[in-house]
């Protein structure tokens, strides 16, 4: 199996708490990214004192509490499934703070962290407030729900968005990269991607590539599955029939998404 791809891998660290991923610098070829997936049990809590660095707290599904200091957000999450296809409310939660996620109903919860040294305003990113995109045509449509674009200042080098790619089409596709410190031709992001099929059975094609091929990649991926993206292209295809959900967490040197798209295959978008 890739190195780049992981499958849950829950763990009981107290009751009604279970952790399902976790990735960190210490287990990962990542320096920025650091991305946890838990599942809380109504009533059950999940408490962390963050260092140097900044976490975009998402309710993926279900409902939480949320209290970071004094500060207390009631109630959140507006889905049961990612494929209810609506926005989500999320918490961003900056360095040397300490923050509570309790589980109001069963919630699935993703904890999206990058380096921050800056102390920024916690803040609930409201559910109403997500920007949506649709992008593409033909089989290259998807949508997105910009959670924390880099058009928000809100975070010192955190991004997250969340992508709805249907049956048949392709999405981070053309392939295209954030690997080099280079702007303003490309910034430098490394990235994770959390996948949820629909129907659950569903699989999808991740590629992870470089443009001399010493990385190359090629994972099938399925639900619950994270993909973690050091560098290279990484273009994902949806076999017909299921619908594909992944969440993407990203941060590097410059808080700047802008992607190098493969010159192989950037003639789609001139169709
Ligand atoms: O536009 C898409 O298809 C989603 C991708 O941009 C995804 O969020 C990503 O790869 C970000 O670099």
């Amino acid at each position: 199996m890739s190195h780049l791809l992981r499958k849950p891998n829950k763990k009981e660290i107290e009751k009604g708490v279970i952790v399902v991923h976790e990735v960190t610098s210490e287990n990962s070829p990542l320096e920025y990214v650091g991305f946890k997936v838990i599942d809380l049990d109504p009533n059950a809590k999940y408490s962390e004192l963050l260092g140097n660095q900044e976490c975009c707290i998402v309710a993926l599904t279900g409902k939480i509490n949320v209290s970071v200091g004094d500060e207390n957000f009631k109630n959140l999450g507006t889905r049961e499934s990612v494929f209810e296809k609506i926005p989500t409310d999320s918490v961003y939660v900056s360095n040397q703070r300490h923050f509570e996620v309790e589980g109001v109903t069963k919630a699935r919860v993703a904890l999206c962290y990058s380096p921050s040294e800056r102390q920024l305003p916690t803040k609930w990113i409201k559910a109403e407030n997500v920007g949506i995109e649709h992008r593409g045509i033909l089989n290259n449509k998807r949508f997105v729900h910009n959670i924390l674009p880099d058009s928000d200042p809100s975070a010192n080098s955190l991004l997250v968005v969340e992508v709805f790619t249907e049956s048949g089409n392709w999405s981070s596709y053309p392939p295209h990269k954030h690997d080099r410190d280079n702007l303003p031709n490309e910034s430098l992001l490394e990235e994770t991607y959390y996948h949820e099929m629909d129907p659950p059975q569903g699989f999808v094609f991740q590629r992870v590539y470089t443009d001399d091929r010493s990385l190359d990649e090629t994972m099938t991926v399925e639900n619950g599955d994270v993909v973690i993206v050091p560098k290279g292209y990484h273009p994902v295809g949806v076999p017909d029939g299921y619908t594909s959900y992944y969440l993407n967490v990203m941060a590097g040197p410059k808080r700047i998404w802008k992607f190098y798209n493969d010159p192989d295959h950037e003639w789609i978008l001139k169709r």
